[in-house]
């Protein structure tokens, strides 16, 4: 903060830029959100208090823990879906059976590589125009190393927050910029880890703990920034869950230490991030913003 007074009010209480309207009115964060129908019955209520609307973009969308948030997604009412991967996504199986078990819904991938601005800005404008806009981001892609810290190279750090944190931030601002053109809020979910809170045991992560701090502290600034705009920014740190991210040789004894290390005594399984995630993108959570879900049995606890 500046010394002088003077300054100091004068940045506090500087006037932020105005909302680019493209619908007239702009979007209320001052009065709650319209109460539910009374005509409906209880599970009708129910049902539509979790309902998501609109458009998504899911980052990461070849991993495991994207497509099944992009399936309660679409099971809770999602419209349009665009599924962003370095890799093609297009090709799997997976993609397949969304398609299949939601026809009605516009599905569609975009190779993307999330550490490139001007690709990520672009992926994001095709995806908005083939969808009329976007009102949810899901950023799930990341990537995870075992290295000592003594033994990590510059470049495998800078890639893991080039990556983890870099490149959920272009998604988030290039998703808020047309939430922002389109005036309608959304709702920005940041996928963290329960590694953000604690350093994860056995295997030395010191690089991947710090990009998912970094998540846990961007959402907040960004919960403060884009409130205005009714854009709602919350993250969700999961514990270990059974995925291929935490398969393979040598993760064997530590699988076992993190369920033994866990109250529940397990690793989570992909699905139990599917109601969070439906609470944050729909009604139910209106009023949560920059907060951070903990899924992870009660580990954090230990
Ligand atoms: N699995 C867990 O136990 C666990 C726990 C906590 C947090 N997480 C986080 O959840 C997210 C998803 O995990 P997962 O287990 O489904 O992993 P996953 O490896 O199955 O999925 C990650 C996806 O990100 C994509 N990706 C990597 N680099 C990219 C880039 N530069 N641009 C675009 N896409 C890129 C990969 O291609 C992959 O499809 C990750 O951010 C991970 O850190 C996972
Ligand atoms: O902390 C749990 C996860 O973030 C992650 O699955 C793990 O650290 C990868 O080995």
């Amino acid at each position: 903060m500046p010394e002088n007074a003077e300054a100091r009010d004068a940045l506090v209480n500087r006037k932020l830029p105005e909302m680019v309207l493209s619908d007239g009115g702009p979007a209320s964060l001052t009065s709650p959100p319209p109460s539910l129908p009374q005509h409906l019955n209880a599970e009708g209520r129910a049902t539509k208090r979790f309902s998501v609307k609109g458009n998504a973009i899911i980052t990461g969308g070849a991993g495991t823990l994207a497509i099944q948030g992009a399936r309660a997604l679409l099971e809770h009412g999602l419209s349009g879906l665009a599924l962003l991967d370095i890799s093609t996504v297009h090709a799997s199986q997976d993609f397949q059976s969304l398609r299949d078990d939601f026809p009605s819904a516009n599905i569609f991938d975009i190779e993307c590589d999330i550490r490139d601005a001007e690709r990520v800005n672009a992926a994001v404008e095709e995806a908005a125009e083939k969808l009329g806009g976007i009102d949810i981001l899901c950023c799930f892609a990341g990537v995870v190393g075992c290295t000592h810290a003594a033994d990590m190279s510059p470049e495998e750090w800078r890639r893991t927050l080039d990556i983890n944190t870099t490149g959920g931030f272009l998604c988030a601002q290039a998703c808020a910029k047309q939430m922002i053109k389109k005036g309608a809020g959304g709702s920005i979910v940041l996928i963290a880890s329960i590694s953000a809170h604690r350093v994860n045991f056995p295997q030395p992560q010191v690089a991947y703990n710090v990009s998912k701090a970094a998540i846990v502290s961007m959402k907040s600034s960004l919960a403060a920034e884009w409130a205005r705009y009714g854009i709602r920014v919350n993250s969700i740190s999961p514990g270990y869950m059974d995925t291929i991210l935490n398969e393979g040789p040598g993760l064997e004894d530590a699988r076992r230490s993190w369920a033994s290390r866990n109250p529940m005594g397990r690793m989570g399984v992909p699905a139990e991030l599917q109601g969070p995630l439906v609470l944050l993108c729909s009604g139910a959570g209106s009023y949560m913003n920059g907060s951070d879900l903990i899924v992870d049995g009660g580990g954090h606890v230990f």
